[in-house]
């Protein structure tokens, strides 16, 4: 009885459900352009992020080498995006990571992906609480916190400067409330703020040309005494100058923070049902959204390094700030202005991909149906109320912004890593339609009568992808996903490796004979013919290197962030266990 229960437990666990047939290509309802799903990934994208990096990575971690830090970051995304892109032509339907999890391999890791999801909204919230409580200060000229303030008028009422917190909260609640209005899903505004968003990008890089002294990238101590910054007590760690002030971990800890960034294209993806055209579409939008995001970063962070010095930055300064530094008063509150609309587009854009991971994983039966509730047009969506009413504020009243941008990111890296090892196993498994009915699939699939031999593991028979070549490549890519993790372990202790210690030499060299021999067995195996639109070039190698950064970046991470990260995937596993367990044994 309880053996039975358990086989048919781990059953469900990698059980992958059918899905519908995707909507037919000349539906009414795919009204979405490729320029419509561009705006759409650039708008979820380009949020506050950038606005409020400067001061917790060009200060204190990266100085001007922050440009390098967008570039990693940039070139993770982009190896994820490329997965993505993949596998949205795979499985053309509305959905996010945690619907490609769960048709490609199963309700574990399906539930893991989605619940990484959601804690990456809350802490997002929580970043758009404490950087709206930013941006109002900046409106509202409070000069409590920021050397730089000192130009801006003081004429406003206390009460908003001293507790901006408990308004910015009500503010973004009256934003989420808005929604039920169904106004954010207006093609039109999101098109507007976008624009106003490039807009003011745009003026900032301009700015960098015309205002930016080369100088600020060769900083020495000499400066910083001119600068009267002889205090170091005060002034906290400077760095030593130059262009990378606080060494290669500065930049590899920056590139984790910066790849908050670049979080959001994935959005694209929720609307695969909406798009005319997905199978090009859909990743011709994500690509092209990623690049702008990158330029954009990338010329951002040239320009305001250049325009300013980095020490002139403190925790809590944001990208205005750098126009008083020039002395460009005006511009301060037009990029105060994109600050704003940026805030809005990221409550804006938080909503549609969360209500669907969320109804999803309640109508799995990950969650409680209560929650499924989200989707029935009622005012008061009650999950997202929780979210974003309760847990947010509350994450955003007691985390650092570092903390909080970490958390958000280390639930999509990790996201990023699972969508990379999907793609490897799919290219690599038989043909199987991920819609239709379960005994149309099965016979699809046909019996499993070959045998594993050793040199079948090297010379595999079939040109095509049988059962057993897919099993195989199942097994090596989840060998490769655990040894990729302890490699990234090892290097990220990389000052003890330059040291020369012969143990960890030889533990890196042992990794990497054995990461190499099982990349060879997945290569050697038959790739899936199908045609696609859009397919990962260079298989196995790329999704390998985009699982190797993403999980080098999560390992940069400092110990608390992981500390909250185990916490909160404990408490999905109780919710799942005390709550979905049942459903896996007695349904
Ligand atoms: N799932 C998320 N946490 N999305 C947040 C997107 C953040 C966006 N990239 C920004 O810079 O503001």
């Amino acid at each position: 009885m309880l053996c039975q229960a358990l086989r048919r437990f781990g059953q469900k666990l990698v059980r992958r459900p059918m899905l519908k047939e995707p909507v037919a290509e000349n539906d009414p309802r795919r009204s979405l352009s490729t320029l419509n799903l561009v705006a759409l990934g650039v708008g979820s994208t380009v949020g506050v992020g950038v606005y409020v990096l400067v001061g917790e990575v060009a200060a204190s971690q990266a100085g001007p080498s922050i440009v390098i830090c967008f570039l990693a970051a940039g070139l993770s995304s982009m190896l994820a995006v490329l997965c993505y892109a993949e596998i949205s032509a795979r499985v053309p339907h509305s959905g996010s990571a945690y619907l490609y999890s769960h048709v490609t391999i199963g309700e574990l890791w399906a539930f893991i992906t989605g619940w990484n999801f959601i804690l990456s909204y809350v802490a997002g919230t929580a970043i758009v609480i404490q950087a709206g409580t930013l941006a109002f200060d900046i409106l509202l000229g409070n000069q409590n916190s920021h050397t730089l303030h000192e130009s801006i008028t003081q004429q406003v009422p206390r009460v908003l400067v001293e507790h901006p917190n408990f308004f910015v909260v009500s503010f973004v609640y009256f934003l989420i409330e808005l929604q039920t209005l169904r106004f954010s899903q207006s093609f039109m505004v999101t098109k507007v703020i976008t624009l106003v968003k490039l807009l003011v990008l745009g003026f900032v890089i301009i700015s960098g040309f015309i205002k930016g002294d080369l100088h600020n990238w060769k900083l020495t101590e000499k400066d910083f005494l001119k600068a009267g910054l002889n205090d170091t007590s005060t002034l906290g760690h400077m760095g030593s100058g130059g262009f990378a002030p606080f060494g290669f971990k500065g930049i590899l800890r920056g590139a984790a923070a910066c790849f908050y960034a670049f979080i959001g294209f994935d959005s694209i993806v929720t609307r695969v049902e909406e798009a005319r055209n997905p199978q090009h579409s859909i990743p011709m939008s994500i690509v092209i959204s990623l690049f702008i995001c990158f330029f954009l970063y990338f010329g951002v962070s040239v320009a305001l390094t250049l325009m300013v010095p980095y020490y002139q930055f403190q925790r809590g300064s944001t990208l205005p700030e750098a126009f008083l530094h020039i002395g460009w008063a005006p511009a301060y509150y037009v990029v105060a202005f994109g600050f704003l609309c940026s805030l809005l587009a990221n409550v804006l854009g938080f909503m549609v991909p969360i209500h669907q991971v969320i109804y999803r994983m309640a109508q799995d039966d990950f969650l409680f149906p209560a929650l499924a509730r989200v989707q029935t047009g009622t005012c008061t969506p009650l999950m997202a109320n929780v979210i974003f009413g309760i847990i947010a504020p509350i994450m955003a009243f007691f985390f650092g912004l570092t903390d909080l941008l970490d958390l958000s990111s280390i639930g999509i890296l990790l996201t990023h890593s699972l969508v990379a090892i999907y793609v490897l196993i799919c290219r690599y498994q038989p043909e199987r339609r991920n819609w239709g009915n379960e005994s149309e699939m099965q016979e699809e699939n046909g019996p499993a009568a070959e045998r594993l031999t050793l040199q079948g593991l090297l010379f595999p028979c079939s040109p095509n992808p049988t059962p057993l070549s897919g099993w195989v490549v199942h097994v090596c890519s989840s060998l490769l996903a655990l040894l990729l993790t302890l490699l990234c372990l090892v290097l990220a202790q990389w000052p003890v490796l330059l040291s020369g210690d012969p143990v960890w030499i030889s533990v890196v060299v042992v990794l990497l004979v054995l990461i190499i021999g099982i990349t060879v067995v997945i290569w050697r195996q038959p790739q899936s013919s199908s045609p696609l639109p859009c397919k990962v070039p260079a298989l196995p190698l790329l999704p390998l290197l985009s699982i190797f950064v993403d999980v080098y970046l999560m390992m940069q991470m400092t110990g608390g962030t992981w500390a909250q990260f185990s916490v909160w995937m404990l408490i999905g596993f109780a919710v799942y266990l005390a709550y979905g367990i049942q459903y896996s044994l007695f349904t």
